[in-house]
Formats: structure tokens, C-alpha cells, sequence
């Protein structure tokens, strides 16, 4: 750390006010784990599994996390959500959107189905602008320097064999950031994105219909990297940094955990 004002290493969002969209769950769910271990005042988890959500919340502690249901594609609800959180804990520090789905087929782009096509945008870009847009609303009425992070993916950064709306759509999530941090920089928000290779958590458990120790074979030869695996954790731990003042010069950055599978 380069000077005294950086933040205390075990208490890096000591006071802080976060909302973590698909927090019920996976990366969600770690990274809310992460934050209440670094002091962070309120986490609210926002999600639509709402008894998950709830037990998540009450296993960090009441006082510390709580669930609000908001399913990302109904902007009403996430408008309600950032403005019940500003009205019940004075402020919003960070938005951590992450909620997040897979393609529900193995498609290529030569069997693309439409509906499906929408309801994955209506999440993964729709939801992830939406959370953007009204984070940073009552960042910049409050005045508050804030810090946006959104769950990208290396799939945003290369193209895929299969499943084309998936990749789309995390190409947009990146867009998104790039352009959301140069408009709001302005007002001393920074917006930045967590790009994770594959890893096991529910969503890719479900789609791949494995247990998490295949699922973890099945990416492992897929990066240079050797001797670890992804695990929820390490995208927490970087979801943090850039959550925290440990990375107060860096905005329009997309953080890529991957192992190197990007520069191969
Ligand atoms: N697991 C991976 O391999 C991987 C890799 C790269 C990026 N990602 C991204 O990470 C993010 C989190 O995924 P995860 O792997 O932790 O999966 P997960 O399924 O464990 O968690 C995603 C959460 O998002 C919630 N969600 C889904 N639709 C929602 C909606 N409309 N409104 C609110 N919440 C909604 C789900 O209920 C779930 O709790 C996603 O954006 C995903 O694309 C995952």
C-alpha cells in the first residue's frame, strides 16, 4: 500500500454501504462473505431466489446483510432497490452487479433462438445497465465517490465455438463499463468489471449437470496457469480491490481472472 490513507488491509470497506445483485448465490454470494469480512457497514443481497437469499443474509448476520428480492429486468425494481437502500442506510458506496445467466442452449449462431436470446440480454446487459444507471444516480446526487463493479467474463473478450448470445452479451457488459466510467468520472465514479474464466457454482453446475469437482476438471486444462483452481474466491478477492480504495486510480478496467487463458 502506498501511503497511511489507503485502507486498513483487514477492514478495506470499514463503514461502506454494498449492493450485490445475485448475491443469493455463487460469486454473489462469496463476495457479500468477503465484504462483511472487510467491515463493510450494510451488504444488500439482491436476488430472486428469495429463500436462499434470505438464509444468505441471515448466516452473514442481521445488522450486517439483508435480502431484497429484484429481479434485474424490471428497472422499477431495481430503482426501489438502490433507493430503499440509500433511504434505510444513508448512502451507497458500491454496486457490485453481478447477477448474471448462461445460454440455455449449446447454441451457435446458426440455431440462435430469439426468445431465449432476449430474456439472457434482458439480464446480463439490460439488468447490468439498469443497475448501473440508478447506482450511480444516487452516487452522484449524494456526492458520494462510489465505486461500480460488474461481473464480466473472459467470454467478453474472445469469441466462443458455442453459445453466441452468452459471449454477446458479456461483450456489452464491457462496453457498458468503458463508456459508464468515462461519463461518470466526472463525479469521482469509478466503474470497472471482474472477468472470471470458468468456474464451478451453481450456474454451471446446472448447465453442465455435473457436481462442482467435474466441473472444475473440465476447465482446469483450459488455462496455462497450474497447481490452482478458480474458485469463487479468488473473483471476491478481486471484486474487492476494485470495491476498495486499494484501486482509487483505476476505472474503465476490465480485471480478468483467468489464469492467462486470455493471452495464450
Ligand atoms: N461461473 C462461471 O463460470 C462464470 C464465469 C464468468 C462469469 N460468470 C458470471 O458471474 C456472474 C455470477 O454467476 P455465478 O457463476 O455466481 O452463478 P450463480 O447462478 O451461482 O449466481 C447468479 C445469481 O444471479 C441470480 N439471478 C439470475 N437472474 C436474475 C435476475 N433476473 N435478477 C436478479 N438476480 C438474478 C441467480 O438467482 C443467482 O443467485 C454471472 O454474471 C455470470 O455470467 C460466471
Amino acid at each position: 500500500m502506498a501511503d497511511s490513507s489507503m485502507c486498513n488491509a483487514k477492514n478495506k470497506l470499514e463503514g461502506k454501504v454494498a449492493i450485490i445483485t445475485g448475491g443469493a448465490s455463487g460469486i454473489g454470494e462469496t463476495t457479500a462473505r468477503l465484504f462483511a469480512d472487510h467491515g463493510a457497514r450494510m451488504i444488500v443481497i439482491a436476488d430472486i431466489q428469495d429463500e436462499l437469499g434470505r438464509q444468505v443474509a441471515t448466516s452473514i448476520g442481521v445488522g450486517k446483510c439483508h435480502y431484497v428480492h429484484c429481479d434485474v429486468t424490471n428497472e422499477c425494481q431495481v430503482k426501489a432497490l438502490v433507493d430503499s437502500t440509500v433511504q434505510n442506510y444513508g448512502q451507497l458506496d458500491i454496486m457490485f452487479s453481478n447477477a448474471g445467466i448462461l445460454s440455455s442452449s449449446d447454441q451457435t449462431v446458426l440455431d440462435l433462438d430469439f426468445s431465449a436470446f432476449d430474456r439472457l440480454f434482458a439480464i446480463n446487459v439490460r439488468g447490468m445497465a439498469a443497475c448501473v444507471k440508478h447506482a450511480a444516480r444516487v452516487m452522484v446526487e449524494g456526492g458520494v465517490r462510489g465505486s461500480i463493479v460488474c461481473t464480466a467474463s473472459v467470454a467478453g473478450s474472445c469469441g466462443g465455438k458455442r453459445r453466441t448470445d452468452y459471449h454477446m452479451s458479456k461483450h456489452a457488459v464491457i462496453g457498458l463499463v468503458r463508456s459508464a466510467s468515462v461519463q461518470l468520472g466526472v463525479h469521482g465514479i469509478r466503474v470497472n468489471c471482474v472477468s472470471p474464466h470458468g468456474l464451478a457454482t451453481p450456474l454451471t453446475c446446472h448447465a453442465y449437470g455435473m457436481p462442482a469437482d467435474e466441473v472444475e476438471k473440465l476447465f482446469e486444462p483450459q488455462t496455462p496457469l497450474e497447481g490452482v483452481v478458480l474458485r469463487a474466491g479468488h473473483v471476491a478477492d478481486a471484486v474487492l480491490f476494485l470495491a476498495c480504495r486499494d484501486s482509487e486510480f483505476v476505472t474503465g478496467h476490465d480485471l480478468v481472472v483467468d489464469g492467462g487463458f486470455l493471452i495464450r
